[in-house]
């Protein structure tokens, strides 16, 4: 399969700041990609460079298999910036039959692309009134233009509440199934590790990590933590055949060890059975691999 993006070797420099260093990366069709990163790390540069906003000056980059920025490439993808702005005095209907004029698409359409988002209540109301979240779904009503193969959204579910950025995922989803492309750049860790096929780490520039979470989990090669809840009455004969478990105030033994030794640690878990109540096995969370990588680079 052709990728959607493909970027190798990208290079970017703004004056004695290396803000991309030697990227390469591809996105096949239908992938949700998060961007991750410090501020600085150089996720804006990226983006920048995908939609052909500002050159670069080693490497290859390709959208669509075209140049980016060049009409064939600007038909293809769609962009929703952080923070969006629209006339206050047009509604939303007005708003997106604006974009559709310009882009010589049928204007008759715009209320579809807003109940799509979940607009159709207000799609005749004037921006102006609209909460920020509201605002935020005009702005993915109009990446919806075109049908484009690749959107690039920039932080897009941030001043979104959690029923409002369960609905955005769930959106991208439908795009994502129907082939669309999707590379977005969020600081909320924890939504993007649920509902994203692949994450990639920028840190001073360098993409350090790239993968599904299990992938980069492996990379990482962080401690798991087991979490056992002895049977009432034997704390006391479990802690002493697990000398390596904490015992903590909530009566629950904690046990951090390495990925190889999780199964023999089963084992001896699981040989006193009588008197384990419940056991939890927690690998490391997005953040902790987050936080790994990040500091790799001395961040
Ligand atoms: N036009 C510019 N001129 C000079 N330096 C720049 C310019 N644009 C970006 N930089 C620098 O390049 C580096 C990467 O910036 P970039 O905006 O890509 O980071 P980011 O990961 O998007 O950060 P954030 O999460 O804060 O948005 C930073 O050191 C930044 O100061």
């Amino acid at each position: 399969m052709t990728p959607t993006l493909t970027i190798s070797r990208l290079t970017k420099r703004f004056q004695s700041v290396e803000a991309l260093k030697q990227v390469s990366l591809a996105l096949q069709p239908g992938k949700r990609a998060a961007l991750l990163g410090h501020n600085g790390a150089g996720k804006s540069t990226m983006m920048k460079i995908i939609l052909g906003l500002i050159p670069f000056d080693s490497g290859e980059v390709q959208v669509c298999g075209q140049v980016p920025g060049s009409e064939a490439a600007r038909m293809q993808v769609a962009y929703l910036p952080e923070n969006v702005a629209f006339h206050p005095a047009l509604t939303g209907e007005e708003q997106i039959r604006h974009y559709l004029s310009l882009r010589g698409d049928d204007p008759r359409i715009a209320p579809e692309l807003l109940a799509r988002v979940g607009l159709g209540h207000a799609a005749r109301r004037r921006i102006g009134t609209y909460s920020k979240g509201m605002r935020q779904r005009v702005g993915l009503a109009q990446t919806l233009i075109g049908r484009p193969r690749l959107m690039v959204l920039d932080e897009p579910t941030s001043g979104l509440d959690p029923v409002s950025r369960r609905d955005f995922y769930d959106l991208l989803d439908g795009l994502s199934a129907d082939g669309t492309t999707i590379l977005l750049s969020s600081h909320a860790l924890t939504e993007v590790e649920a509902r994203t096929d692949s994450i990639l780490i920028l840190s001073g520039g360098q993409l350090v990590a790239e993968g599904s979470l299990a992938d980069i989990r492996a990379q990482a090669v962080l401690p798991i933590t087991l979490l056992v809840r002895p049977v009432e009455g034997h704390a006391a004969s479990l802690a002493a055949a697990l000398p390596e478990a904490s015992l903590g105030i909530d009566g629950v033994l904690r046990i951090t060890c390495a990925q190889t030794e999780k199964l023999p640690l089963l084992a001896r878990i699981t040989s006193r059975s009588a008197e384990v109540a419940d056991l939890d096995v927690n690998p490391p969370s997005l953040e902790d691999i987050y936080s790994h990588f990040s500091r790799r680079d001395g961040q």
